[in-house]
């Protein structure tokens, strides 16, 4: 029995040998077993295809990456995995997934929860599935992914589609479920506000690199927010400053007490996420469990070694070469950091 739910080891993905653009690179975290874990960064930063290799639907280009102590494709019944376009049979009935769902998982299906998620969307069995609304078909899957009882559950965006209302819903039975039975839950998203009081953990991708991962609160509590005249904020590790007039404010990474004149706040997640997406070359930072102090690691240059985010590269050479014969992301992901409001 591990108390590991994913572990990579300076994953790397390559899509297309003609393409110079990593996709994920040097990517080296672990997510300990039931988490629900944050999946964040900017369009094209690398979620999907973190995610999917987790799933076993992508092969490394380097590095590894075990799931649930082993490899992902052994790992394959323990684990559900919603991949952002929520793929399902269009000409199957709702009531003819779900029994789908039953036979694939005969020894795992819990039809409790699934008919739930099902039954509270107001969704009739007899509807075929190419007649749902695109939210409608997210509850679909979402029943199927629950339905299985998974160990670890990937979910690739799974609230995009949903109107307010049932993704205050969706989000409350699936962690109030996943808290009941101990599951593990890595959820990626570009709502952040929607993640903070949910998630414990969270990795932010950028530029197909690691920026920051490890238990929430405590990468929180390895930042501080700090307002005051504009001065020199050594030795403190600065992330992100703005000046507006004669003041400054900043996230710092404090080393030692900050000093008086400043004022000092706790950051919120929105604003240690948008202020690092702000600042690409920021130092990243890994905290583990174990961690009362935290290490950074060297400032890296996201475009060094080739720039994943290319447009003209990812689609005019039309080699994206999704290893399950089709385009694992179809929608690009390519538009580069969006950092105002509440998504990224
Ligand atoms: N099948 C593929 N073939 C070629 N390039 C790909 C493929 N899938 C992803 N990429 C590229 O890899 C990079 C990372 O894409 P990915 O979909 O993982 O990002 P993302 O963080 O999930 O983005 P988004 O927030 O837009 O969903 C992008 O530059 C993208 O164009």
């Amino acid at each position: 029995m591990t108390d590991t739910a994913i572990e990579a080891a300076a994953l790397g993905k390559r899509f297309g040998w003609r393409q110079k653009g990593w996709a994920l690179r040097d990517c080296t975290l672990r997510l300990p077993m039931g988490r629900v874990c944050a999946v964040v960064g900017p369009n094209g930063a690398g979620k999907s295809t973190l995610l999917a290799h987790a799933a076993g639907l992508l092969v490394p280009t380097e590095g590894s990456i075990a799931v649930l102590g082993t490899t992902p494709a052994a790992a394959r019944e323990r684990m559900a995995y919603v991949a952002q376009d929520k793929p399902l049979y269009p000409q199957l009935t709702v009531g003819e997934t779900l029994r789908m769902g039953a036979e694939l998982n005969p020894r795992r299906w819990d039809a409790a929860v699934a008919g739930r998620i099902v039954e509270e969307g107001g969704l009739d069995l007899g509807s075929r599935v190419r007649s749902l609304s695109g939210g409608q078909r997210t509850r679909v899957a979402l029943a199927l992914a629950l339905g299985k009882r998974p160990e670890l559950l990937l979910l690739d965006e799974p609230m995009a589609d949903l109107d307010p209302l049932a993704r205050h819903q969706l989000m409350g039975t699936l962690l109030a479920d996943s808290a009941e039975h101990g599951t593990t839950v890595v959820m990626s998203s570009h709502v952040v506000a929607e993640l903070e009081g949910s998630c414990d953990h969270l990795f932010l991708l950028g530029g197909g690199r690691v920026r920051l991962a490890g238990p929430m609160d405590a990468l929180l509590a390895a930042h501080t927010l700090v307002t005051g005249p504009i001065g020199d904020l050594a030795p403190h590790t600065v992330v992100e400053s703005r000046t507006t007039g004669r003041q400054m404010t900043a996230l710092i990474r404090p080393e030692g007490r900050v000093g008086p004149g400043w004022q000092t706040d706790a950051p919120t997640l929105e604003e240690l996420v948008l202020a690092h997406l702000r600042a690409p070359d920021a130092p990243a930072l890994t905290l583990t469990d174990e961690d009362d102090t935290y290490v950074e690691e060297e400032t890296y240059d996201a475009h060094d070694d080739g720039d994943a985010h290319d447009e003209g590269d990812a689609h005019d050479e039309g080699d994206r070469d999704g290893e399950n014969g089709d385009d694992e992301n179809g929608d690009g992901g390519t538009s580069g950091a969006e950092t105002r409001g509440a998504s990224v």
